[in-house]
């Protein structure tokens, strides 16, 4: 027998190696071992088990290093997919679906060990001071880490032995769970009786659970068109509710129905709606009863610990069901009947560093191979899904109301271009707003205002001279910050003090001042207008810590806060009763992006943060600011009305050969010398010419300098490749690049259907 290992170290690619017949049994796809590798050993993780293998004089195995393996061998498969299909290495694919913290059990082990004080038996010993006080920390602790022991003591580990071999305390493996949500009390929650158009999805999405085969007992190769897109697969469920409708009702019940044909569900939610108050919802409802288990919650802010005591408690079947950020769609759920992607449409799904993977679209093609019922749930599903749907490659299921009969919210949009000409400069509110604003704070209701920039203003701007204080790195305007009065790149971070005149050496004028407007600038011109309210900001400047987030949304649930300021975090997720009025305070700001989903995102944005309006009794109102009113994008969004919008959109896209009629590989050519980039770029087009010489339905475009021509000092320049054949061309992307020359301080990356064209 041979197995293939893919190495932790970067080689780029699998290797063959013999499995000596005492570890016959042990060795599995997922499994780690130690290999030779050269007159080196290296770790790696078996891929693979065949029979034999195509090239000689295969080296053994040496060892099984963890077990049980911390990978599903459908995982597996996903890695090898996405290292095809997004034209990455293996090692990088088989890297991302095991995160660090549990890809070194060796590390693990040590960092897991305990003191802890046995029962005391007879006199004392004798003991040294130092051997005194290591006891006296083991004594108030009862039982922590070797490692924390060490930190607090100074002992080496030999001196902490010795009190073993005395016998006061134990040295144990053990496996503390560290419950981020532990302070929390969960009350457990019944299902609701669901409406009409939510009883019908359950019920579909319970059929096809029940028509799922049994997992395939031979591991064969999973099929070269499992994604999305490709041949019908009546196992994806599109759910289109808007907001408001109770999706997350629809998918509870999924998942109980789920536990109970002895299945897991993962639930995918964009990290940003990743709040407790989510979490709890999954947790309240299966914290008792007969389907009781544990929900695992996996995130980028957990700890190495945290993440590793998640990912055992999915490995041992103790947490059937995970609920995580994109990474969670790697979670090593055994026979999961149900995967779940809520806000589908959400940017945040695409990881944009190598593997470039979309967890929407991995959760379809992991459906696929496991096989489980796929849920993309959105109130503005995007344009690829929504379409996939209409073809009938996905079953659309739709909750057209708000549960209980509650009204959409009414959505008023006000011409900015009036209100700057009737008033001296530029408005933040118009009377309309100002007014509905007024109005709620009487009537003790609560307010949340958005605006998509964090910040002060946009930028510093000479009114004399026209200067604008640029990023030296990008080409991007700085971003004013008002707390320690500085400047602030929002790509590469750099920072500036805010000079005290035009810095442009033949201006110099002192009355240099801010144009557009940032989310503190909103807050300061709220405070000055209504003084008695209370009025809180909530962005990634001020939630620099996760508990300061809770503890917001917690006051505002109090009723603590009147108004909530915020960027696109407060835009989604969210069910506060108590908010009668959104405000959008610049509509535009996405719209003019060069990027063909602007529109598409504008028309979502707008959505999600309307429909975060009268959710309670009372109707709610929506107030869009907009210096361009009547383009669809906002125009549909006033009307709730995404069909209208799609119907418009997909004529678009269709015209300009733009997804999902197409699917793009955006190649960038990355590096500090401008003229280089700019030649390199134009010979790769010229390479990728011939290397795809009669591929008929292929369109290159380019190159031409990114949109963001400049970031972190490094010029860019993109090549865009649109087909409907992407799996392929892949393929041919991956041959190709084993081969380009590229000179040295230049860097070119492929990034298949990008969702950041800047
Ligand atoms: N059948 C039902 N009967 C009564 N209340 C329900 C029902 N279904 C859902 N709800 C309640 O309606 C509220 C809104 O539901 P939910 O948050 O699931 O909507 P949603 O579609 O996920 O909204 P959004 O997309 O805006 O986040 C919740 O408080 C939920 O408990
Ligand atoms: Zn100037
Ligand atoms: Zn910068």
């Amino acid at each position: 027998m041979v197995a293939r290992v893919i190495l932790e170290v970067a080689l780029g690619r699998e290797l063959d190696y013999l499995v000596p017949s005492e570890l016959e049994g042990q060795i599995k796809p997922g499994t780690r071992v130690e290999v030779p590798l050269g007159r080196r050993k290296a770790f790696g993780l078996v891929t693979e088990v065949a029979k034999d293998s195509p090239s000689p004089n295969l080296k053994p195995i040496l060892r099984v290093v963890a077990t049980p393996s911390l990978v599903t061998p459908t995982v597996l498969r996903l890695a090898r997919w996405i290292a095809e299909y997004y034209c990455c290495p293996p090692e990088v694919a088989f890297r991302s679906v095991l995160p660090g913290a549990v890809r070194h059990p060796d590390a693990d082990w040590r960092r897991r060990l305990y003191v802890r004080l046995t029962p005391p038996q007879g006199p004392l010993p004798r003991l040294s001071p130092r051997q005194k006080e290591i006891l006296h920390v083991v004594e108030e602790r009862r039982a922590l880490p070797l490692t924390e022991l060490q930190q607090l003591t100074g002992a080496n580990v030999a001196t902490i032995r010795r009190l073993e071999d005395k016998g006061l305390v134990e040295i144990v493996p053990q496996i503390e769970e560290r419950d981020p949500w532990a302070r929390e009390q969960i009350l457990p929650t019944t299902p609701l009786t669901l409406n009409e158009a939510q009883s019908q999805a359950v019920r579909a999405i319970v059929e096809a659970l029940d028509r799922l085969t049994p997992r395939p007992a031979a591991v064969s190769d999973p099929s070269p068109d499992a994604r999305p897109g490709a041949p019908a697969s009546p196992g994806v469920f599109l759910l289109h509710g808007v907001t408001g409708s109770g999706k997350t009702e629809v998918y509870l019940q999924a998942i109980a129905a789920a536990l109970e044909r002895g299945r897991g569900a993962i639930v995918l939610v964009p990290e940003i709606s990743l709040t407790p108050q989510t979490v709890e919802r999954f947790k309240a409802r299966f914290c008792t009863g007969p389907l009781r288990t544990l929900v695992a919650v996996l995130h980028s802010h957990l700890s190495a610990g945290e993440r590793h005591d998640e990912w055992h408690k999915i490995r041992q079947g103790r947490a059937r069901i995970v609920i995580g950020a994109r990474s969670a769609i790697f979670a090593p759920v055994q026979n999961p009947g149900l995967i779940i992607v809520d806000e589908e449409h959400e940017p945040t799904y695409k990881q944009e560093e190598a593997p470039r993977y979309h967890a929407r679209d991995l959760a379809v093609v992991r459906g696929r191979l496991e096989p489980a019922v796929v849920v993309l749930g959105s109130a503005t599903p995007s344009l690829e899904s929504y379409h996939n749907a209409r073809q009938g490659k996905y079953t659309l299921l739709t909750l057209p109301e708000r549960v209980d009969a509650r009204k959409m919210p009414r959505v008023r949009v006000v011409d900015m271009r009036a209100a700057l000409r009737s008033n001296r400069g530029v408005t933040m509110f118009s009377p309309q707003l100002r007014e509905a604003i007024l109005q709620r704070l009487e009537r003790g209701e609560q307010v949340i205002l958005f605006l998509n920039r964090r910040g002060y203003a946009t930028a510093l701007q000479c009114p004399k001279c026209g200067f604008v204080a640029q990023c030296p790195n990008c080409s991007v305007a700085f971003t004013y910050h008002r707390a320690g009065q500085r400047l602030l790149c929002h790509i590469c971070g750099e920072s500036r003090t805010v000079p005290a005149a035009c810095p442009n050496p033949r201006c110099g004028d002192p009355a240099i001042r801010y144009a557009g407007m940032g989310t503190q600038r909103v807050e300061e011109a709220l405070l000055r207008l209504f003084p008695t309210a209370r009025v809180q900001r909530m962005d990634s400047d001020i939630l620099q810590r996760k508990e300061e987030y809770r503890r917001i949304l917690g006051e505002f649930r109090a009723g603590k806060i009147d108004i909530l300021v915020g960027t696109q975090m407060i835009a989604k997720g969210l069910h506060f009763p108590n908010v009668t009025l959104v405000g959008i305070v610049h509509a535009d700001l996405t719209l003019h992006q060069p990027d063909f989903r602007a529109a598409e995102r504008t028309f979502q944005l707008l959505t999600q943060v309307a429909g975060r309006a009268g959710r309670g009794d009372i109707e709610g109102e929506v107030i869009v600011q907009s210096f361009t009113p009547y383009h669809p994008a906002i125009q549909y969004a006033r009307r709730h009305d995404f069909e209208g919008f799609y119907e418009q959109e997909i004529e678009f896209r269709s015209q300009l050969r733009y997804p999902p009629f197409t699917r793009v590989a955006l190649l960038t050519v990355r590096g500090r010398n401008e003229e280089k980039v700019r030649f390199v770029a134009s010979h790769l087009r010229r390479e990728l010419e011939t290397h795809l010489a009669g591929w008929d339905d292929l369109i290159m475009s380019g190159p031409a300098p990114a949109p963001l021509e400049r970031a972190q000092s490094y010029y860019r320049h993109h090549l865009m490749l649109r087909t409907r054949r992407m799996l392929q061309l892949a393929r041919e992307l991956a041959r190709w690049l084993h081969q380009v020359r590229l000179p040295e301080d230049v860097r070119l990356t492929v990034d298949v259907d990008p969702v950041n064209l800047l």
